[in-house]
């Protein structure tokens, strides 16, 4: 579905990325964790083509994505829910929705199916998505991803700034579209959390994974090691 293939890649004279490879099938869900400044972003910024591989490749379901503009990226079908949500405030939840419709692109996800997988959102619709609380917020950034038709879906630090309960509402959200199929790279600082809501995991460290494999009996202690650097 989505191959990741011995990418480098940096900013100026700074090499952040030094051989990343990771390879999610249709259907699954890999987590990415790591510490601060591990590479988790530039990952997703080489995906979404906002940052150029020095080399490597990424393939989408056989078609080679990297070095493509964002813009062509989203319509090959990866689309991503940034760090922070990004709405814009003074759009109401449906507005916000159908910005992530401007791609054109063909497939099964429409208004009509993010209400059906994200119930609560549809009484809302009207309102202005800063009214909302930053659950419901966050189920809009989404949304609107969905709304893109994506194959592969990557979401970045879902749970950063919210509430306890708000991050149970995003990760039940997240278990309804691992049901529905969807293909997702998550990364999540919560370690516990990233394991329990995906299938297969990476450990990022210094631009590297030391460490994947799958999410259910996953060793902890090696983790815990490999995302600390400890020997
Ligand atoms: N736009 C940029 N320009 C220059 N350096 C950057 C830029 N973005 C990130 N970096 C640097 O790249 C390295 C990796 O950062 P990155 O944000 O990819 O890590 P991360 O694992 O996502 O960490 P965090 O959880 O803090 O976001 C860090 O040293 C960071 O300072």
């Amino acid at each position: 579905m989505i191959s990741i293939n011995d990418l480098h890649a940096g900013y100026g004279a700074l090499s952040v990325l030094f051989g990343v490879s990771l390879h999610v099938a249709e259907g699954q869900t890999l987590a990415l964790i790591g510490s601060n400044g591990a590479g988790k972003t530039t990952t997703f910024s080489v995906l979404t083509g906002f940052v150029k591989p020095r080399s490597g490749k990424v393939t989408l379901n056989g078609s080679v994505i990297s070095g493509l503009t964002p813009t062509d990226i989203v319509s090959m079908g990866l689309a991503m829910v940034p760090e922070g949500r990004r709405l814009f405030p003074s759009l109401t939840v449906e507005e916000n929705l159908m910005i992530g419709a401007h791609c054109d692109r063909k497939g099964t996800w429409d208004l009509q199916r993010v209400y059906s997988v994200f119930p609560t959102l549809e009484p809302l619709r009207k309102r202005p998505s800063s009214s909302l609380s930053g659950g419901q917020q966050q189920l809009v950034a989404i949304g609107r991803a969905l709304m893109s038709n994506p194959i592969v879906l990557l979401c970045d630090e879902l749970s950063l700034g919210l509430s306890p309960a708000a991050v149970d509402v995003v990760y039940t959200a997240i278990s309804r579209l691992r049901a529905e199929g969807m293909t997702l790279i998550i990364v999540e600082q919560d370690i516990s959390r990233a394991l329990a809501s995906s299938d297969i995991y990476a450990c990022m460290r210094h631009g590297g994974i030391p460490l994947s494999g799958p999410s259910a009996g996953a060793d902890r202690a090696q983790i815990s090691s490999a995302y600390f650097g400890m020997d």
